[in-house]
């Protein structure tokens, strides 16, 4: 992944968006810290930042381990949840009150994380849990709940997601 690239792209799409800019560019930023240990070393303090700033006081939780594809799109951002261990596609689009991450399973360990795929419209107060796959094209309606995989092009609504429309 080409975080440059990817923080060019996020910046294009946010468009007129100041506080998703703000929160992309911190978190392409951060992901820089990914590639070695060194760099993570150096710029701790700026992780420190990052965490105190983005999640404590933009309440958007969006851990530099998540993978993020160019052109992601935040809008609102309150109460956003990510889990590091979710992949998104590019061009994804994420709003308020959001929560995508795994699950305990009945063993008391975790389930995997979602992936996301390319031009996915995540509306508001959606919650994406589990080793859940969500296909490319794909718009989810505000309040969803997604606990299986969603194929491709498509429109999801309710709790849990049925297909409302085939794109
Ligand atoms: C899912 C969505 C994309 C569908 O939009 P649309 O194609 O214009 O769909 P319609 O409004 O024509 O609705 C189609 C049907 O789905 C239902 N529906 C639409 N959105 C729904 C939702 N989020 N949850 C449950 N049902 C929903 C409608 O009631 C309608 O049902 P009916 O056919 O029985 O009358 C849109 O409703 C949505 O939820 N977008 C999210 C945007 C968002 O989060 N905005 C908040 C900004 S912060
Ligand atoms: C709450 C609202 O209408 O926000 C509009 C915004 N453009 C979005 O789609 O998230």
């Amino acid at each position: 992944m080409n975080i440059i690239s990817s923080l060019f792209q996020d910046q294009k799409k946010n468009k007129g968006n100041l506080k998703g800019r703000i929160i992309l560019f911190m978190f392409r930023f951060a992901q820089l810290t990914n590639r070695h240990i060194l760099i993570a070393i150096l710029l701790c303090i700026y992780l420190g930042f990052y965490h105190v700033f983005v999640e404590w006081f933009l309440c958007v939780e969006l851990p530099r381990k998540t993978k993020a594809g160019k052109g992601l799109v935040i809008y609102h951002g309150q109460a956003l949840v990510i889990n590091q261990g979710v992949v998104f596609g590019e061009d994804c689009i994420l709003r308020n009150s959001t929560t995508i991450g795994h699950k305990i399973l009945k063993d008391g360990t975790f389930s995997g994380c979602p992936v996301i795929g390319n031009r996915v419209d995540i509306g508001a107060n959606v919650c994406i849990i589990g080793n859940v796959k969500i296909g490319n094209d794909v718009k989810i309606g505000a309040g969803t709940v997604v606990v299986k995989d969603i194929p491709d092009n498509c429109v999801v609504v309710g709790n849990p997601a049925r297909i409302i429309l085939n794109l």
